[in-house]
């Protein structure tokens, strides 16, 4: 057996923050695993050094099923957003392990591609219509299949999803969080133009997709899909918070709009009655938020049963060990949908050696043995932790509202 001999938290900030989990076995082969919780890093790397790692030395680094119950179930306070990604580092890790020591990359151990390439989404985004519209151009012209929409909203001087840069979309942003003004019916009536246009420039070949980011109540919800219903979106994306699963119930009472949801979401059970109840299309739970490739797995198999696909988050703070691994996931899984990529900088890309591929709106995780991505330790020390916070979102009144 691969018995783990040591295990190690690795925080660098190449740009942006990451937090990295490296296992190493007694016959030297090493494992990786993304432990990264945007703005909250340190309490995910602080569960993982002072309460994890003293429990995962000796232990037989091939029994990742046993390891995950371990863990859960050990810890007595289930489930939330620090304790599954420090798991879910582990679990990747430990796949990654299996894989090398096998030979073969982790998607063949989850039972071979279900496909040949995995369809991923960009993100266009412009502070006006016309902006979005043009990055949206060249991401056609680049070969994406798949594509989503974010523009600025008039009168309002920022908004979720529009960055200062045309490609990178970067919201942590600060030593303190930034404040954004929200106002719905302002954003109500942008949303449908910029559909409409993008329609008139992109044609009907391309998958047009949306964020909604939790800022509407399910009737606003079930209002905007109409109006985007016939610019046939592939799916409004986080329509109305979630902590009420039932809450989607009226959004699908009012319109046909894929709706997809999850990104936030760390367990089976933040997603059970929207699955069970055929309340949405898209499960958008991560690798790395959601308790590792092993329990996304579950999550995908429940979801299997209600003609519900995949849409994996997949944003810049999710780093590329975490998109090796859900590249592996999508590859594998039969019920998969669309995966997100927004893509790193150059120096996170360096920091974070990948064997994954994109070639005209396909990504592809590679046929290195384990996950095919490795940490630079040596760059990696050359970036120093930079506090950053997500942005907080307030009413035109001073109201504290969803970000
Ligand atoms: O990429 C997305 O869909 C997002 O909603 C981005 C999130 O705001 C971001 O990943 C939060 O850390
Ligand atoms: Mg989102």
């Amino acid at each position: 057996m691969p018995k783990i001999v040591d295990a190690k938290v690795i925080i660098t900030c190449p740009g942006r923050n990451f937090v990295t989990l490296k296992i190493t076995c007694d016959d030297g082969t090493t494992g990786v695993g993304d432990a990264t919780l945007n703005g909250r890093e340190l309490s995910v790397a602080s569960y993982l050094t002072d309460h994890v790692i003293p429990c995962l030395i000796g232990r037989d680094a091939h029994r990742i099923e046993d390891v995950w119950q371990y863990l859960y179930k050990g810890a007595y306070w289930r489930r939330g957003p620090v304790t599954m990604t420090a798991i879910a580092a582990v679990d990747m890790a430990l796949w990654d392990i299996k894989g090398k020591i096998a030979g073969l990359p982790v998607y063949q151990l989850l039972g071979g591609a279900s496909r040949e390439g995995v369809m991923v989404y960009g993100h266009a985004n412009g502070t006006t219509i016309e902006d979005t519209i043009e990055v949206a151009l060249d991401y056609q012209a680049q070969g994406y299949k798949a594509i989503r929409l974010q523009c600025g909203v008039p009168g309002m001087a920022s908004t979720y999803g529009v960055s200062k840069d045309k490609y990178f979309y970067e919201p942590a942003d600060a030593d303190l969080p930034t404040e954004n003004v929200w106002n719905t019916a302002k954003y109500l009536r942008v949303v449908p133009e910029l559909f409409k246009a993008a329609r008139e420039a992109l044609g009907w070949d391309v998958h047009l997709l949306h964020d909604i980011h939790h800022r509407l109540t399910p009737i606003e919800a079930g209002r905007l899909g109409k109006d985007l219903e016939p610019y046939r979106p592939f799916w409004l994306e986080d329509a109305t918070p979630a902590e009420n699963q039932e809450a989607f119930k009226l959004i699908r009472q009012h319109t046909t709009a894929p709706l997809a949801v999850g990104e936030i979401f760390n367990s089976i059970w933040d997603c059970k009655d929207l699955i069970q109840n055929q309340l949405i299309d898209y499960i958008r739970a991560t690798v790395v938020h959601a308790g590792g490739i092993t329990h996304l797995r579950r999550i995908a198999a429940l979801a299997d049963l209600y003609q519900i696909r995949t849409g994996c988050h997949g944003a810049t703070d999710l780093s590329p060990v975490c998109m090796a691994a859900a590249l592996h996931f999508d590859l594998s899984v039969p019920n998969f949908g669309v995966q997100e990529y927004m893509r790193h900088t150059p120096e996170t890309d360096a920091v974070f050696p990948h064997a994954y591929t994109f070639e005209n709106g396909m990504m592809h995780p590679g046929e290195a043995p384990g996950l095919g991505v490795d940490i630079d330790e040596e760059l990696a020390a050359g970036y120093e932790y930079n506090r950053a916070f997500l942005p907080v979102n307030r009413l035109e009144d001073g109201t504290m509202y969803n970000w």
